[in-house]
């Protein structure tokens, strides 16, 4: 029998809620495909500042390491929202990245047929989207270097480093235009290259990867006109591929396309096939505790778990298609809801793709 080691990390908030879900999906699948998954469990964020003093203890940077895959709720929250720089939960969340070299964040947005109605957008707009955002997420402004101090003229000041380096956006290009190759072969570049000079480097390189895909039909947008194009007429986005903040802010807006930001899954990846799953959004503060997370996109993410870390296409695709079916049945959690009063809670939306899954 095959098996697979997962490190499990559910983190803060919302997070041990969702995770809690898709370790129940991986059960039917483990059933389903006669294999073994075996679970370690960490803590990352701000549940390891609380028990272990720091926000990403080396326990679990370790267990990570020796996995196949690790699957990971999300990390904050308000609590220790004024802690200082270096004992930020995000801190956690930005190192584990880094130290398991994960520099390619995929983020597939797809509206489901049934959910065009749902999201906040015309129907017609969002009916048939199907993009996926590459994000850089290992380098950019989220890793230079910053800077606190009262400058000479008495003013407190910041400071962030937006730093690329040309290897750091071939290997992301590299990837982007694979996965284009494997889809509708369009592809979209996103970068401020009228503004940053780091955008100006992003852009170069871009331009000579192409030249290693011709089939690849693709364009460079400035960042700003891409969020506006995004709401405006979206279908034209096969892949798109960007730096690490742009990335960040990019999918949570190309969220709302499929109706909520509880439906968008991820996967971060290196150049095996190892990987870190996580839905895109965070630990929901304001609903943590009380049932209400979606948690589809947590769900899904274990789909991508079993497709690119251990060629489970089969049991994904099973995963994805349940999901589908539950919501063309009308079945909604609060985000998702048009009529709020009938939405259901968490676990009853896992039970409902439990349901679909096993057939019972
Ligand atoms: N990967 C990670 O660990 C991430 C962590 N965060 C952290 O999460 C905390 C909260 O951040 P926010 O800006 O509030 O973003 P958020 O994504 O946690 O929440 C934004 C809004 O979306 C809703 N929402 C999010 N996930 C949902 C789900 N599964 N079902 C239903 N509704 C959902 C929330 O209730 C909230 O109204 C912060 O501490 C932030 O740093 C934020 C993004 C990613
Ligand atoms: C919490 C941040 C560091 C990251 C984030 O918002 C994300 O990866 O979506
Ligand atoms: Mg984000």
């Amino acid at each position: 029998m095959k098996s697979f080691n997962i490190a499990v990390i559910p983190g803060d908030g919302i997070g041990p809620e969702v995770v809690e879900e898709a370790l129940k999906v991986l059960a039917v699948i483990e059933e389903q495909e006669n294999v073994k998954f075996h679970y370690q469990y960490g803590r990352l964020g701000g549940c390891a500042i609380d028990e272990d003093g720091t926000p990403l203890p080396e326990h679990t940077v370790q267990i990570s390491k020796a996995a196949d895959a690790v699957l990971l709720g999300a990390v904050g929250g308000p609590k220790w929202d004024q802690n200082p720089s270096h004992l930020r939960p995000e801190v956690g969340i930005l190192g584990i990245r880094k130290a398991l070299g994960l520099y390619a964040n995929l983020r597939p947005a797809i509206t489901y047929e049934c959910m065009a109605k749902v999201s906040s957008l015309k129907e017609e707009v969002v009916a048939g989207v199907d993009l996926m955002v590459v994000r850089e997420l290992t380098g950019g402004i989220y890793f230079g270097d910053k800077k606190r101090f009262t400058s000479e003229d008495g003013k407190e000041t910041a400071t962030d480093t937006l730093i690329y380096q040309e290897d750091e956006i071939d290997r992301i290009a590299r990837k982007a235009f694979e996965i284009a190759m494997k889809r509708n072969k369009r592809l979209v570049s996103v970068d401020k290259a009228n503004v940053l000079e780091s955008s100006r480097l992003w852009r170069s390189i871009i331009e000579k990867v192409a030249k290693d895909y011709p089939e690849v039909e693709y364009s460079h947008m400035l960042v700003d006109n891409c969020a506006m194009q995004l709401v405006r007429a979206p279908k034209q986005f096969d892949v798109i591929v960007t730096e690490n903040m742009f990335g960040d802010i990019l999918s949570d807006e190309a969220s709302m396309l499929t109706g909520s930001i509880g439906m968008l899954a991820s996967a971060s990846l290196s150049d095996g096939n190892f990987g870190l799953y996580e839905p895109i959004h965070g630990t929901a503060p304001d609903i943590a505790g009380k049932g209400l997370a979606n948690p589809i996109a947590t769900i899904l993410s274990a789909a991508l778990m079993l497709r690119y870390s251990f060629g489970l296409d089969q049991a994904a695709q099973r995963i994805e298609e349940a999901v589908e079916t539950v919501l063309n049945r009308g079945v909604r959690t609060s985000d998702i809801a048009e009529d709020r009063e009938k939405a259901i809670g968490t676990k009853e939306m896992t039970e409902q793709i439990l349901s679909v899954l096993t057939g019972k």
